[in-house]
């Protein structure tokens, strides 16, 4: 499955309803290998096609999701000291693309900038390798899959479906005030694109709540209060996995 072209799997309605910039035009080898070119390597066969918590299997996979500012960064980084989790972040991920001057970087901040959503092929690839990448056997999934076509690509190119999926629910304008005082010199932390972002969050990364909530898979959280009572919440449910 990992081999097929990622654009033969994605749906047909896109995270945006723009059509294909001229760079992705240009840039459309950045895509999964074909079959002609070099497999996987044996670790990452392993780790896509194994179950999680068997012997040499795949890592537990927990997806965080959540609007802008509902807590998943903060809440990640406690869950990864107290249960041993790796922490992989989509947009910081994304983030070091344009950090270290790539070819995607610049696509990547334009996109950010207007709180859009960058493209699969891109996502998936920087996600499936992080998780490739790291010796941990439960592993946070940070602000990713955005929306439908996120997930899909995903689960069709590795192969496997998240073990948890949590939801940090949190009202829009406690979002907005947390998000202004962020103070980390984000591109997007600004009231104009914050507005984007949320309409984004509404229309395309809830599709994704939605589907793992029919699913059994998803549970949500509260948001609302300070981050260590929401920690509780998350302790508990935690607690509660067979890890
Ligand atoms: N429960 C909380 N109460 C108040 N501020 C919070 C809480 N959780 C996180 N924050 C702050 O809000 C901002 C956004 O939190 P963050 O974890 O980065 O959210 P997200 O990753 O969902 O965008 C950060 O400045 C963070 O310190
Ligand atoms: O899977 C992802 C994750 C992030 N982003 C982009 O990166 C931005 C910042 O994402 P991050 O998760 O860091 O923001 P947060 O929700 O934590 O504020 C988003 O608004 C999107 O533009 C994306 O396109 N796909
Ligand atoms: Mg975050």
């Amino acid at each position: 499955m990992w081999r097929r072209r990622l654009s033969a799997l994605l749906p047909r309605s896109p995270c945006s309803s723009s059509a294909p910039s001229s760079y992705q035009q240009k840039h459309r080898h950045i895509l999964l290998p074909t079959p002609n070119e070099k497999p996987l390597a044996p670790s990452l066969l392993r780790l896509f096609t194994s179950q999680a918590g068997s012997d040499g299997g795949r890592p537990f996979i927990a997806f965080i999701l959540g609007g802008p500012g509902s807590g998943k960064g903060t809440q990640c980084s406690r869950i990864a000291s107290d249960f041993g989790f790796a922490h992989v972040s989509a947009g910081d991920l994304l983030r070091n693309e344009i950090t270290s001057g790539t070819d995607q970087g610049e696509l990547i901040l334009e996109i950010i900038r207007e709180g859009r959503i960058v493209p699969s092929e891109i996502t998936v690839e920087l996600v499936r390798k992080a998780i490739e990448s790291t010796t941990a056997k439960r592993v946070l999934i940070d602000g990713f899959p955005r929306c439908e076509e996120n997930r899909i690509a995903f689960e069709k190119i590795t192969g496997t479906e998240p073990d948890l999926v949590v939801f940090f629910d949190c009202p829009e304008d406690l979002m907005v005030k947390r998000l202004l005082g962020r103070n980390q010199g984000r591109v997007d932390d600004n009231i104009e694109t914050i507005k984007k972002r949320l309409k984004v969050f509404e229309s395309l990364n809830m599709p994704v709540v939605n589907y793992y909530s029919s699913k059994g898979k998803a549970h949500k959280i509260n948001a609302t209060g300070s981050a260590d009572e929401i920690f509780e919440a998350v302790r508990k449910l935690f607690s509660s996995l067979r890890l």
